[in-house]
């Protein structure tokens, strides 16, 4: 048996937001993870949920106005409510999937909770993009609810405050499963955030960025490959430009300097690089991987992606 422990964190496109389209959008993503299994590699996903648990909010707080008697759901439990729609999705696709190739392995979803610092500076400086695009009116409705905008390209987005992992609370879970050789799906959404009080968490308003949560994850299960698999199928430099390069492979050295020139997009590339070299750092033996969803298995052994290491 490989004995390879591996965390993919899987990114938006592998979901689409509406119900339809997420339910067709995880086959895809659902045939990626089954390579994998069929690699024998043991295996924890977590995943994206910028668009649903915007959406989410948006529709509780909808009808919350519409019928006074149903309260707004905070943010924390429409992390909650992400994780588990989402979850439940993705584990019936690669139940299906494995089924379709004669594999019999469980797949569960677990409510993942992670601690985050009340003091996190982040609380103070929404940057988390969620939800859909919004035209002005709308941007400046939310505004009036005192929810935060950013304008961007294409529209409007809500944003909320992104505070950094520091534990997950359900990793023994997590851990039990994988050394069973089950399939687990985690800290979805990068988690719920919650604030330790006493023996009681709360949850945070907030969205942890996935990419530092699946790190911190990869790193707790001491996973030796954390895998992202998104949208493209390596990471550039001078990214969309005429001079723009593709890369094989980045030491943290080379991944930090380029992070200081700023080569890397916040809120999509930095994370995902910043989670890598956090991860590798840790342990020379590791390695961070950045492909397409289509290419998970070709990143794993190494025919293409971004492979970043170390040294
Ligand atoms: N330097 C870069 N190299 C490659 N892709 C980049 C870079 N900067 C930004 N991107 C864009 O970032 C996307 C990945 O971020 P995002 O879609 O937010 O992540 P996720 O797939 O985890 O949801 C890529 O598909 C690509 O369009
Ligand atoms: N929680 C999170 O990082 O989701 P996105 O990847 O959709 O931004």
């Amino acid at each position: 048996m490989n004995e390879k422990k591996i965390v993919v964190a899987l990114g938006r496109n592998a979901f689409g937001t509406l119900f339809p389209e997420q339910k067709k959008a995880v086959a895809k993503a659902a045939s990626a993870i089954a390579d994998l299994v069929e690699e024998r590699y043991q295996i924890a996903i977590t995943f994206s949920n910028g668009p649903q648990v915007g959406m989410l909010h948006t529709a509780m707080t909808e009808f919350s106005r519409l019928s006074p008697e149903y309260t707004v759901a905070p943010m924390s439990v429409c992390g909650a409510l992400s994780q588990g729609y989402i979850g439940y999705d993705l584990q019936n696709a690669i139940r299906t999937e494995l089924l379709d190739r004669g594999i019999f392995k469980p797949v569960s979803t677990v409510i993942t909770q992670v601690r985050v610092d009340p003091f996190d500076e982040a609380f103070s400086e929404p940057s988390k993009v969620i939800g859909r695009y919004m035209s002005e009116d709308e941007a400046n409705a939310e505004v009036a609810k005192g929810n935060y905008v950013v304008k961007e390209e294409k529209g409007y987005r809500r944003i909320v405050a992104a505070p950094k992992p520091i534990d997950i609370y359900e990793i023994d879970a997590i851990r039990a499963l994988l050394d069973a050789n089950q399939l687990v799906i985690a800290a979805g959404g990068g988690g719920i955030p919650v604030l330790q009080q006493g023996t009681r968490l709360k949850g945070a308003s907030a969205v942890i960025e996935k990419d530092l949560t699946a790190a911190r994850m990869a790193d707790m299960v001491d996973a030796s490959v954390l895998l992202f698999l998104t949208g493209t199928e390596k990471v550039a430099l001078n990214y969309r430009k005429p001079d723009e390069i593709f890369l094989d492979h980045l030491t943290v050295e080379e991944a930090r300097k380029y992070m200081e020139e700023g080569q890397f997009e916040a809120g999509s590339m930095l994370p995902k690089i910043e989670a890598s070299i956090e991860f590798v750092s840790a342990c020379p033996d590791r390695k961070a991987v950045i492909t397409d969803l289509s290419k998970a298995k070709e990143g794993l052994s190494g025919k293409t992606g971004t492979v970043i290491t170390a040294v």
